[in-house]
């Protein structure tokens, strides 16, 4: 029996802590690497034509429909740079990342594609490399990514950035538990970012000025919120973010539900995560049995599902 040659690339979902829409404009932004799902991009050798299988496609790359446009970019870039035809391949994607939730698909979809193509072509890729093909796809999804997403869901380590200077990466000492629950509604990551922007540059910018330095000034906290091994300060700074995100209009009735239960049930803080409007939702719980409290309350109030996520130390916090 002949063996095909096959190579893959892995990814894995983000987590933003602080600083979403803020760091599209300059400002701080915490994100997390989010283990708990991820991605995993296999490529074939085949016959003909360039296929992709995946859950949304499966058929001639060519023929692939517009929503995948991103994917799409996303292997053109990666076979550009290899300077390599898309001919003979076979593409599939296995994926426990939930689409459109504000958990960095879109980017690690690209960034499992791209290391995935590397390996196959047995091109060696750095960091520096993989970002720059990944933002390229990310400005089809976002419009105008920060490139925190690709960072972060192709790192191992916690990241604080701001755009334009290098990713610092941190240990994540917090002795707390952080809960993520999705509301089961598409984010709009892209028509967010847009209604952003168009605030910005209107007739009455400043307010959304003022707004958008205060998230990064608490991006900014957190970090020393983080570093202090403080998770009460975490947690209102949170509640503050979310309070901000609201005003710029990225929040939704669905994530609003969610965060008020969870701090209903005791949490130190809850906010939206990610690009907003429908997606997911974090809160912070300092032990797991109030983890496990503020999880029931936010599936009670409707997430589709619920992860807990250990932040730094051990489990007998
Ligand atoms: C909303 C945003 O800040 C995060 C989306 O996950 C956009 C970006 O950073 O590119």
């Amino acid at each position: 029996m002949i063996k095909t040659r096959c190579s893959t690339g892995k990814s894995h979902g983000k987590i933003i802590l602080m600083g979403e829409h803020a760091v599209v404009h300059g400002e701080p932004s915490i994100a997390l690497p989010f283990p708990a799902v991820e991605m995993t991009a296999t490529v074939c050798e085949s016959e003909g034509p360039l296929t992709i299988d995946c859950s949304y496609y499966n058929g001639i790359a060519a023929e692939m429909p517009e929503i995948l446009e991103s994917m799409r970019t996303a292997i053109q870039s990666a076979l550009a740079e290899l300077q390599v035809s898309d001919e003979n391949l076979a593409i599939s994607l296995a994926s426990t990342i939930p689409a459109e939730r504000g958990m960095g698909s879109s980017a690690a979809v690209s960034v499992a594609l791209t290391r995935a193509l590397f390996a196959y072509f047995d091109k060696p890729l750095d960091q520096a490399t993989l970002l720059r093909l990944v933002n390229i796809s990310e400005m089809v999804a976002h419009g105008n990514p920060s490139g925190l997403d690709a960072a972060t869901a192709s790192g191992e380590a916690p990241l604080f950035y701001i755009k334009g200077q290098p990713f610092e990466a941190f240990p994540l000492n917090l002795k707390a538990y952080m809960i993520v629950g999705d509301t089961g509604v598409t984010g709009q990551t892209k028509e967010a970012v847009a209604s952003i922007a168009t605030k910005l540059n209107g007739k009455n910018p400043q307010p959304y000025r003022d707004a958008i330095t205060r998230l990064g000034s608490f991006a900014q906290t957190a970090k020393s919120a983080l570093e202090a091994n403080d998770p009460q300060q975490l947690g209102l700074l949170m509640n503050r973010a979310h309070e901000v995100l609201s005003f710029l209009e990225v929040s939704s009735p669905d994530l609003d539900r969610l965060i008020s239960a969870a701090r209903s049930a005791g949490a130190l803080g809850a906010k939206l995560t990610g690009g907003g409007r429908g997606g997911c939702m974090i809160a912070l719980a300092a032990t797991r049995s109030e983890a496990e409290k503020v999880e029931e309350a936010i599936r009670q109030a409707g997430a589709i599902r619920t992860w807990i996520y250990l932040m730094g130390g051990t489990e007998d916090v």
